[in-house]
């Protein structure tokens, strides 16, 4: 697992949409074989919407052969409700891409059958081959999408009541009123997303501290859903200053020192490259 610290939530989005953007380009896709995204909802993510939004509209990025799967959605929410996921990502990216809208996947709360949504959803992202990169958020709680403390850490997508932190904390976007926020979602499982070939994780605010502390610092744990990523082969969380307020000065120091060398190796790659060394024959190692 790689941590990268930034000051504030847009040198966060950049970053993060900088490395999206790499990926996307370095798999070329085409139609026949799209890249495949994870993404999510929530404020934490706005920030990398729009500088993604702004890699498109200058001619370095292009979403025509994306293929894309979001985290979550609210149950019995209408669709074209302002604060339903769907309307969001809509709001927030999908109208501001060239994106087909027929290559957005997000999961039907109002579904008349949910459990056979969550399992088309399954189906739908095994047909594709499995996510290429999940982007992801998390909650004050430490959920990643909407698996809330004590959810198995191999769940697939399914139904989830939602923890009364969570109906809170989402209270906010429902004019403060609890009563409104819907009671329960649908969202992909922590297997879902531990199956995608890389995770990169979104984290900001000092209200999200105690979360990555739990996540990063201690053992996998189903009460902090997000500590499972520790098990992934490729997972990349990218945090502000803010989000670091519980970490011991010593993580933060190691993961600063990992990023430092990881530069280094990056330089001695484009100097090798320069050079005309081809990749293979340069005998510096990668760190991912
Ligand atoms: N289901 C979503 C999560 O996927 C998201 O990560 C979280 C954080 O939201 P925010 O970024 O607004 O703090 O909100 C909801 O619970």
């Amino acid at each position: 697992m790689r941590l990268i610290i930034r000051d504030d939530p847009t040198a966060v989005g950049e970053y993060i949409a900088n490395y999206i953007c790499k990926r996307i380009n370095n798999f070329a896709p085409t139609a026949e074989k799209p890249f495949v995204l994870g993404l999510p909802t929530g404020s934490s993510p706005i920030s990398t919407y729009k500088a993604l939004i702004k890699l498109v509209k200058d001619g370095k990025l292009s979403f025509k052969h994306v293929v894309t799967f979001n985290m979550d959605e609210y149950v019995h929410l209408p669709r074209d409700h302002p604060e339903s996921y769907h309307t969001f990502m809509f709001r927030e990216f999908f109208s501001h891409v060239d994106i087909p809208p027929n290559q957005v996947n997000i999961l039907n709360g109002n579904a008349p059958d949910l459990i056979a949504e969550c399992n088309a959803y399954e189906q739908r992202i095994k047909d594709y081959g499995g996510i290429e990169l999940f982007l992801g958020g998390i909650g004050e709680d430490g959920h990643i999408a909407f698996n809330e403390p004590g959810s198995s850490l191999v769940s697939r997508t399914r139904i989830k009541t939602l923890a009364y932190d969570t109906i809170l904390a989402n209270a906010r976007f429902f004019n403060n009123d609890i009563a409104a926020v819907p009671r329960m979602a649908l969202t992909v499982g922590v297997g879902t997303v531990l199956e995608s070939r890389e995770v990169v994780v979104v984290v900001t605010g000092q209200r999200k501290a105690l979360a990555l502390s739990k996540a990063i610092e201690e053992g996998v744990n189903h009460l902090w859903t997000l500590s499972a990523l520790q098990q992934h082969p490729w997972a990349l969380i990218v945090v502000d200053e803010d989000a670091t307020a519980e970490l011991h000065v010593k993580t933060v120091k190691y993961f600063k020192s990992i990023e430092r060398v990881q530069d280094e190796v990056e330089q001695m790659h484009a100097a090798l490259r320069a050079k005309g060394v081809p990749e293979s024959d340069n005998n510096v190692g990668s760190m991912e």
